[in-house]
């Protein structure tokens, strides 16, 4: 078990780094030249469909499996060369994790503080802070069996953090979760975002995650397709806005001057409704507002329409399952 606790470092660099990573089983490439960085105090959404090659990397990253080439480093440690060390600044929560049904959740965590070499008055503090962030204090005598599925991933989550570590792995902590929890898990990471811990964190889903994340990456048969803030790659994918203005009286004659501008196309009219493509960007748009008031139209409603996120992840997967 892991005998390293943490100290803090100068280190500037980025606290999660993966370098053209590889890893095969056989024929099939689970993660398949794989880079990307995180910068302190930030969240990463790695997200992809089954089999996509996140728990692989995941693994890499938290010292649990070796890469067939290529790089994983935490805090600018290498996961494959220095794993005693990496292991005290990494918490990592796997999809999966057994329990032990007659232990109860401070023992529980009692069990892991010791593990990490954690002491005395240490111990005891690092205890009550993770009861306490978790949620879990009104639980925290009860037998792990009693608890539901959302109590058992905060578990999880409190043993991962149980050593403050500045960087935490936590794979799938939003499955099975009810759409409380899952709002209550948002809240967790980012307010452990915001005391500058790094966090990388999967999902097969990108609603699920993009609200909580600063950057995405999309993987899928082990190859990075996108990374970037959701709005970065959605204007990757859709370099044309698409805009509806709904108007008061005369949308033939508004429809009319949209057309006019030299950056929109395909407009079309449906009762006082208004679609068109334009160029992205601000300009243009701020260009149709003001040309619709100077005419004196009266708009009641301007909105892009932008592709969902489901859209988005659809667009840059193609449903490979491996
Ligand atoms: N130990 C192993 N032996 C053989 N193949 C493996 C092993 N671990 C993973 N794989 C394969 O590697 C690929 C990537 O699996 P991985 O678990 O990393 O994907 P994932 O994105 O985490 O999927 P999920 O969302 O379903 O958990 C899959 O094809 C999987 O079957």
């Amino acid at each position: 078990m892991i005998a390293t606790t943490y100290q803090a470092t100068s280190y500037a660099g980025p606290m999660i780094e993966l370098n053209s990573l590889c890893r095969t089983f056989g024929t099939t490439h689970a993660v398949d030249n794989v880079s990307f960085a995180v910068p302190k105090g930030s969240v990463f959404g790695y997200i992809g469909p089954n089999g996509a090659g996140k728990t692989t990397s995941m693994r890499i990253l938290s010292t649990l499996e070796l890469p067939t080439s290529g790089e994983a480093y935490i805090e600018g440690l290498s996961s494959v060369n220095d794993p005693d060390r990496v292991r005290g600044r990494l918490g990592f929560m796997p999809d999966g994790f057994g329990t032990y049904g007659d232990t109860n959740c401070i023992e529980y965590l009692d069990f892991f503080a010791r593990s990490y070499g954690l002491v005395g008055r240490e111990r005891i503090r690092r205890l009550r802070w993770v009861i306490d962030f978790t949620g879990l204090r009104p639980l925290a005598t009860k037998p792990m069996r009693g608890l539901s599925k959302g109590m058992r991933q905060r578990l999880c989550l409190g043993r991962a953090l149980i050593h403050d570590p500045p960087v935490l792995v936590l794979d799938e902590p939003a499955a099975g979760l009810d759409p409380r929890a899952r709002i209550e898990l948002r809240h967790i990471i980012r307010s452990l975002a915001a005391e500058g811990k790094t966090i990388l964190i999967s999902s097969h889903i990108l609603t699920e995650l993009a609200e909580m994340c600063d950057r995405v990456g999309i993987i899928e048969r082990g190859r990075l397709l996108a990374t970037g803030t959701v709005g970065e790659i959605r204007r990757t994918l859709q370099p044309h806005r698409e805009i509806l203005v709904r108007v008061a009286s005369d949308a033939a004659r508004a429809a009319e001057l949209i057309s006019q501008h030299e950056q929109t196309k395909d407009v079309k009219t449906v009762d006082s409704i208004i679609r068109f493509s334009i160029d992205d960007g601000d300009a243009p748009q701020i260009e149709i507002l003001r040309l619709l008031c100077d005419a004196r139209v009266d708009v009641l409603e301007y909105s892009p329409c932008d592709h969902s996120l489901e859209d988005v992840f659809l667009q840059v997967t193609k449903g490979h399952v491996q």
